[in-house]
C-alpha cells in the first residue's frame, strides 16, 4: 500500500495546492501527448476545486474530461453529476475542455454501458489524472459495497471499464468506471475533507476487506494521494 497523505490547514488552502497540482499534470500531459485527460468524482466534496479550475488558464481545449462515475438521472435531475461538472468546471476559462458523458439514453443503466466504454475509449489513457471521492460507507466511484454488483466492479481481469450499479444504501441506479479502468491513471488522488472520512479511510484500510470499503481496493493497488483538510 502506497498513501502519501497532505493535510491542509481548511478546505481554502487544499483547494488551492489541489489546482495546482491538477493543473501541472495536465499541461504535463498536453505537452508530452497533446492531450490531457482528468477524471473527476461527483458528490459535493469537489465543487469549491470544481470552481477554482474553472478559472485557471490552461489549454483547455486540449483536455478531456469525464466522471468516475454517474447516477443514472436526468441531467436537470438536482443528482446529475454531469449537470455539477457542466454548471461548476466546464465553464468560464475551461469552456473550451471536451466533456465525455457516461450517462445515454436508455432507462436502464445496464442498456449504455458500451456506449459509455466507447466514450470513454476516445480519450488519451492513462488518465493523466484520477480524483476520487468516497462515502461515509467506504465507496468510491459508484463501487457501492452494498451492491450486488461489488464484486464484478472489483475484478481486475472483467475486460470492463464500466459497470451498472444499483446501490441499496443510496439513490439511484449508478454507472461506475471499473477498479481496472480507474486504476488506468498517471496521478490517482482521494480527495476528503472532515475528521469522519478521514477515520472511515483509516479505519477501512485496517479492517475492512476490498468488498466491504471498496476505497481499499485502489489504495491497496497503486500509489495514492490523499488530499485531506478538516
Ligand atoms: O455518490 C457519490 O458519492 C461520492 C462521495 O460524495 P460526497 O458528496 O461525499 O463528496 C462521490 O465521490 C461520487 O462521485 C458520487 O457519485
Amino acid at each position: 500500500m502506497a498513501l502519501t497523505t497532505l493535510s491542509f490547514d481548511n478546505p481554502e488552502a487544499l483547494t488551492s495546492a489541489f489546482a495546482e497540482d491538477l493543473v501541472s499534470i495536465l499541461k504535463t500531459g498536453i505537452r508530452t501527448r497533446g492531450r490531457a485527460s482528468l477524471v473527476v468524482s461527483g458528490g459535493r466534496t469537489p465543487l469549491a476545486l470544481f470552481k477554482q479550475l474553472s478559472e485557471t488558464n490552461l489549454e483547455w481545449d486540449k483536455v478531456d474530461i469525464t466522471l468516475a462515475d454517474e447516477r443514472w438521472v436526468d441531467e436537470d435531475h438536482a443528482d446529475s453529476n454531469t449537470s455539477l461538472v457542466k454548471n461548476n468546471l466546464i465553464k468560464n476559462k475551461a469552456s473550451a475542455a471536451r466533456f465525455v458523458e457516461l450517462k445515454s439514453e436508455p432507462s436502464d443503466a445496464n442498456e449504455g454501458v458500451n456506449a459509455a466504454e466507447a466514450a470513454l475509449a476516445s480519450m488519451s489513457q492513462p488518465f493523466d489524472a484520477l480524483i476520487l471521492g468516497m462515502g461515509e460507507d467506504g465507496h468510491t466511484a459508484s463501487l457501492f459495497p452494498c451492491s450486488e454488483q461489488i464484486n464484478d466492479g472489483l475484478d481486475m481481469s472483467s475486460g470492463r471499464t464500466c459497470i451498472a450499479v444499483q446501490p441499496t444504501t443510496a439513490p439511484h441506479q449508478r454507472i461506475s468506471l471499473t477498479l481496472p479502468a480507474l486504476l488506468n491513471s498517471r496521478n490517482i488522488f482521494l480527495h476528503l475533507t472532515g475528521e469522519k472520512k478521514k477515520h472511515v479511510l483509516l479505519d477501512a484500510l485496517d479492517n475492512a476487506t476490498e468488498a466491504q470499503k471498496p476505497i481499499t481496493a485502489v489504495v491497496n493497488r497503486a500509489p495514492v494521494t490523499l488530499m485531506w483538510a478538516p
